[in-house]
This record gives C-alpha cells, structure tokens and sequence, in this order.
C-alpha cells in the first residue's frame, strides 16, 4: 500500500476540476468501465493529476472520485434537480453529470435504485477495494497511512430544520447516514405536523446542512495546513541563512588564522552589509562580507529598520550609518553615485540568502510556482523564454496564459511549460483567477500584444493578484497597459517594472508630463519609482538601475556586445522566481534592511547579463538568447552558489 505524501485533506476546486477532467477521459472511463481491478487506473489518473501540477497520490484521486460521486448521487437521489439545489450537494453535479451520462455501462435506474453507499459500485471501480462503505469514508485496511478525505470520526452534523413556527432538531449518528442510509422519515415528530411536513424540503435542508458542515471542516483544515507549510517554510529558509552565516564566519576565520604575515588594520575596502546589533556590538570580519553579530542570536532577534529615513542616504559615498538598536543596510549608492564592486559583492550574498536549499524534503511546487501572461500570434518566443527562464532559474512550475492561437505553437517549444489557451476567451480572467492561489509569482507582459482585450484581460488578473499578495513582475506589453493606467500598480510594494529605454521614457513622460531629463538617468529613475509609490524599477541598459525610490543601485556584472531580443523575457522569467524567493525570505525575517524586491531585480539584472557574458564567449555574434537560456544553470552557480 501506499503511504499518503501528499499535504492536505482539502480538495480545491481547480483541483476537483481537473480531476474530473481527468477522470472523465474516455479512456480512463473505459478501463474503470472493463476492469474490475481499478488501481491501476488510478495510478495513471494520479500521474496525470501530477502533470497539472497537483500531487495526489493514487488512493487520494479514488477516494475524492467516490466521495463525489456520493454527492452526486445524494442530489440525484434527493430529486433536488428541478428546483436548482442540486449544486448545493454536489457542486459539480453539471460535469459528474457530463461524465456518467456517456458512460454505456451505468444503467441510470440502477444509479437511482441503489439507496445506500456510492451506488455506483457495480461498475468495478470499487469492487475491489477491501473495505466496505457501509462505516462511512473512514475506514481503510489497518496498514494504509493514507490520508482520510473525511475525517476518521464521523462529524455529527446537527439539523436544524423550521417547519412554520417550529424548530426540529435531527442528529445523525455518521455521514455514512447523510450518504445513504437516511432514514425514511424524520425522528420524533406527531404524527399530525409528520403528514404535513414536505418531506422533499425536510431532506433538502438536511443535505444542505451537511455539507456546509463538511465544507467548514475542510476550511479548518485547509488553514491548518496553510499555517503549517508557512511555518515548515520559514523554518527552511532560517535555517540555510544560518548555515550561510556560519560558512562565512568559518571562512573568514580560517583565512585571518591562515594568514602568516603580521596583521594588518582593517582596509576599509568592503564595507559590511548587513549589521544586527547597536554600534558596541560590531565586530568586523577582516574579510567577509557581513558584520558578524556578537552571536547568532543577537542576529536573529534584533529589530529591523528598512526605512529610508533610518536609512539615509549620502550622495556618491559608500558610507556606514549607524542607528541604535536597528539592523541597518549600512552602505549603499546614492544618487549619482558610480557603481561599486563591493556594492555588487554584498546585495549578490543577499541574493545568495535567498535561494532556497534544494533538499529531499520538497515536494514539486514549493519552490515556486510561476505564471506568465502573455503570448499571442506575432509573439510565442517572448513568454517561452521567460517560462522556460523560470524553470532553469530553479522554479518547479511554470504556466503560460496566452491566446488560443499561441498555445500550441508554445507548447511545441516545450513539454516542460503548462499552457493555458485563455487568454481571448470569453471568460479569460475567471479562468486565470482559478489558478492564482497556486501561483507564487507573476510576470505580465512578454508577446501580450496590445489588443484592447487582452491589455483588459491583463489589468484584472493584475487587480486580482494584487489582492492575493503575489510578487508581480511587468515587463514589455504589460508596461504599456501601465503607462495608460499607472494606478493599476501604483504602491504595490509586491511589484517590480523592468522598462527597457524606450517604455521607460514613455512611462516617465506618461507620469511627469515632461520630457525625461536623459543626462541624469539615476535621478530619472528614482523619481518615478517615487511617483509611481515606491515601487521598484529597473531600467535596463549598458547598467541595470534599480531603484525603489529611496536609493538607486546599479548592476553592471559583465554582459557582453550582443543585444539579441528576448534577453529582457530571461530576465523577467527569472525575475519572477527570485520575487517569490526574496518575498519568503523576507517574511520569515531574514533579509534586512534591503527591499525584497530589489534584491530579487538585482539578482535577475546579474544573472542576465552573465548569461550574456557566457553565451557570447561560445558563440559570438550568433548568440541568440536560446543560447543564454542554456547558460542559466552555470550563470547561476558562479553568482549564488559558488
Ligand atoms: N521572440 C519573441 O517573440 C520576442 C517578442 N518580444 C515581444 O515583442 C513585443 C514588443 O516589444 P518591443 O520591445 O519590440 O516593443 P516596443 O516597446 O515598441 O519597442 C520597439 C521600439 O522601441 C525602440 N527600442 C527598443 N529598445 C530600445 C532601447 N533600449 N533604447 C532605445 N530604443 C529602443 C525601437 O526603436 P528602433 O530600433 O526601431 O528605432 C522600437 O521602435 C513585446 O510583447 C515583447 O515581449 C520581445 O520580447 C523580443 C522577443
Ligand atoms: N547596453 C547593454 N549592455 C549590457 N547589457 C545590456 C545592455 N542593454 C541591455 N542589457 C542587458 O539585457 C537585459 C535586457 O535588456 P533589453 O534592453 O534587451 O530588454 P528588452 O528590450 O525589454 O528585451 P526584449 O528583447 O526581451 O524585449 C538587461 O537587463 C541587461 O542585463
């Protein structure tokens, strides 16, 4: 048998969706209906669950297709269809419909005369299950560790039903009642009020009822586990920054010991990052990077600071501010300034930090799970490349929203991408909106195009995503839907605008209503990160600068000459991931005094252009930003991990 490694109980209804998608292929139908062994039927309806991106284990799709099954036979039985609450009991009575409607071998009287259990049984999709329906969901055989998708206990649901001025209250003693063995007539009634009382409304409210009761206990536990992974998360995360900070501590100890020649004063050449403690507490490495704290703990339990103010700024200066009690980022450019190598060291061990640790214990998706919307007819290239980025950067998923016309133009690039062909369909934001509580990151605008619908379509899943707190990275078209309506961004702090020159100077003359003034692009920069509420911005170029209105940092690790298109979707790709990975880091506490965001740009900005630098050393004038995609995974070793 196999044990459950999945997370939770609760079935979301995307999930419950494309598991009846699944489920109702011909051919699985067609095996289920043949076969009376059915496991492994449900292995391949798992595999494929899993190529959707939701990991369910074999028994867990046979379980959840019978407890539907149960509800649609309970609606059905219930003759709830004529007055509309079928959908009540079985929520996706419509599709189960559509499944066992075409299925031959299910004689629809048979389906009705069955009163107790699935009901369905006959058609050996359960008949060799080992157990028997009669105790409920519960009761698997004793060496299953398989999750229950009901709880073990059966819940008693307590019925209240008003018949005129009068209240009546049933208990049932298990769900296996509410599934089948509902008792013909309703308990302890006069017999006078009992031949009045419309026995059709009586089970209809009682049905109802019980599944509001099943429905709260799978949203308790659907929170439970939320909270849980949250934790397991920023569990992950401290625990790497503290073997980060240990290997550096390590580091600098054994070269200062190593070192033969008589000590020299500090060169001030480096300065720290990242301080923890108040200014008597600092103890400076002589060669790394971080301002070591007095002890771990210290590091970990000081207050943070990221306001500018504490903050300062000091024009052209690497320059150590200090403020009591507050872990600051203690240097950093100011406008102006020219960019520093020490500078690019210590934001790239941020960005180090960041990077979750690629261990036995994960499971597909949590280290990202990347949507891109864009893709239409002159453009398929644009969103393959920031999909495709995402993944090599080190994301489990990535899904592209585009046109139905793109879609499989896209997914002929690559079986690695999960493509949505909604984009220009009538309902395109709802089907987005079903996916965006599985998504971790956004990038809105690689091959969007500009048709009115589509820029529509763009704007409300940007609304939508803003209300969920997901990282948002805008890019090419997207910046243009920007540009005629800032506020749909505006003072989001979960969102970064990656302009190249010209949708930056549109976007500036958009926000100032005056030329931008193009000798002084720094300033430039930080003003309309301040207009458009300190929202992070790069503007691309021979340097990337970064800015989020407070301070301007810049990335100028080596590119190279070659200038091919599709180089700003790499970056936006890979930006979308880092977005996710800097917001989680920096929820559990340990990015501080450094914006998320500009951390996860800065990455990105790097990442790029060494791809760039990599590509070009092979191939030359012919490299194509295929030829950087292939690059990501050396790139990003040498940046981060080495
Ligand atoms: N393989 C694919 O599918 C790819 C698809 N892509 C997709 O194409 C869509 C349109 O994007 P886009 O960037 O071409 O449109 P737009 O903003 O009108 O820019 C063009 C104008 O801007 C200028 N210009 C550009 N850069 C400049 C600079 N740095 N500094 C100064 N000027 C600059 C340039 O001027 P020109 O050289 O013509 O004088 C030109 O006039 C978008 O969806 C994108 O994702 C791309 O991702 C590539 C790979
Ligand atoms: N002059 C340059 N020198 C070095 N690197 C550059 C230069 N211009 C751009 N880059 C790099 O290429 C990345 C993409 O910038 P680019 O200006 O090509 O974006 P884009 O025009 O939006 O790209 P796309 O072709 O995908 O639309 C930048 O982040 C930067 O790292």
């Amino acid at each position: 048998m196999q044990a459950n490694t999945t997370r939770g109980f609760l079935w979301s209804d995307i999930e419950t969706r494309t598991l009846l998608n699944i489920w109702g292929e011909q051919d699985i139908q067609t095996a289920l209906d043949g076969n009376f062994r059915n496991s492994f039927v449900y292995r391949d309806v798992s595999r494929r669950l899993g190529a959707m991106g939701f990991e369910r284990t074999p028994e867990q799709c046979r379980v959840r297709i019978k407890s539907l099954k149960r509800q649609y036979l309970l609606a059905k039985e219930g003759n709830l269809r004529n007055n509309g609450q079928y959908h009540k009991i079985c929520k996706f009575y419509d599709i189960m419909e559509g499944i066992l409607s075409n299925r031959a071998a299910l004689d629809p009287q048979e389906l009705m005369d069955s009163g107790a259990g699935d009901g369905l049984e006959e058609d050996g999709e359960d008949a060799q299950d080992g157990y028997s329906e009669g105790a409920g969901e519960a009761p698997y055989p004793a060496e299953t560790e398989v999750k229950l998708e009901y709880p073990a206990a059966p819940i008693p649901i307590p019925v209240k039903v008003t018949v005129g001025n009068t209240s009546i209250s049933a208990k049932p003693t298990n769900s296996s009642q509410v599934a089948g063995n509902f008792p013909p007539r309703a308990p302890k009634r006069p017999r006078k009020r009992r031949s009045n009382f419309p026995m059709e409304k009586l089970m209809e409210q009682f049905l109802e009822q019980s599944a509001q009761a099943e429905e709260n206990f799978y949203r308790m536990e659907e929170q439970r586990l939320q909270a849980e992974d949250r934790r397991r998360e920023a569990e992950h995360a401290r625990e790497l920054h503290m073997l980060q900070i240990l290997a550096q501590m390590f580091s600098s100890r054994s070269s200062s010991s190593s070192s033969s020649a008589p000590p020299k004063p500090t060169p001030p050449t480096r300065p720290p990052v990242i301080s923890s403690t108040p200014p008597s507490h600092h103890t400076r490495g002589s060669t790394g990077h971080l301002k070591h704290p007095a002890s771990l703990t210290d590091y970990f339990s000081q207050p943070v600071s990221s306001d500018p103010q504490t903050l300062g700024i000091r024009s052209g200066s690497v320059c150590e501010e200090r403020t009591k009690g507050s872990a600051v980022f203690e240097h950093y450019h100011g406008v102006g300034s020219s960019s520093h190598r020490g500078m690019d060291d210590d934001i790239i061990s941020l960005v180090k930090s960041i990077v979750p640790p690629l261990t036995s214990k994960k499971h597909k998706g949590q280290d990202g799970r990347i949507g891109i919307i864009g893709g239409c007819k002159d453009y398929t290239g644009a969103p393959y490349f920031a999909a495709i980025s995402a993944l090599k950067v080190g994301g489990d998923l990535s899904h592209v929203f585009c046109t139905k016309e793109a879609a499989t133009v896209i997914k002929s690039y690559s079986p690695e991408l999960i493509v949505h062909p909604v984009l220009d369909s009538p309902n395109a934001v709802e089907e987005i909106e079903m996916w965006l509580p599985r998504l971790h990151g956004l990038v809105v605008g690689p091959g969007l195009g500009r048709e009115d619908g589509l820029l529509k379509t763009a704007k409300e899943v940007i609304e939508r995503s803003k209300a969920r707190d997901i990282p948002i990275v805008i890019d090419a078209d997207g910046l243009w839907l920007i540009t005629q309506q800032p506020s749909i961004i505006q003072g989001y702090q979960k969102g970064i605008l990656t302009p190249n020159f010209m949708e930056f100077t549109r976007l500036f003359e958009a926000f100032h209503h005056e030329p931008m003034n193009s000798s002084d692009h720094r300033r430039s920069v930080m003003q309309l990160s301040g207009a458009l509420g300190n929202l992070t911005l790069v503007l691309k170029g021979e340097q990337d600068l970064i800015s989020d209105g407070s301070k301007v940092y810049s990335c100028s690790v080596e590119g190279s000459g070659r200038r091919c298109g599709g180089q700003g979707d790499l970056l936006s790709g890979s930006m979308g991931v880092l977005a996710h990975w800097a917001h989680t880091t920096s929820t559990a506490g340990l990015i501080r005094g450094m914006n998320p965001s500009v951390v996860a740009a800065f990455g990105a900005c790097s990442l790029t252009r060494q791809c760039n630098n990599q590509a070009f050393q092979r191939h030359g004038r012919s490299t194509t930003t295929s030829d950087m995609i292939q690059e990501i995974g050396p790139a990003f070793k040498k940046l981060f991990e080495s």
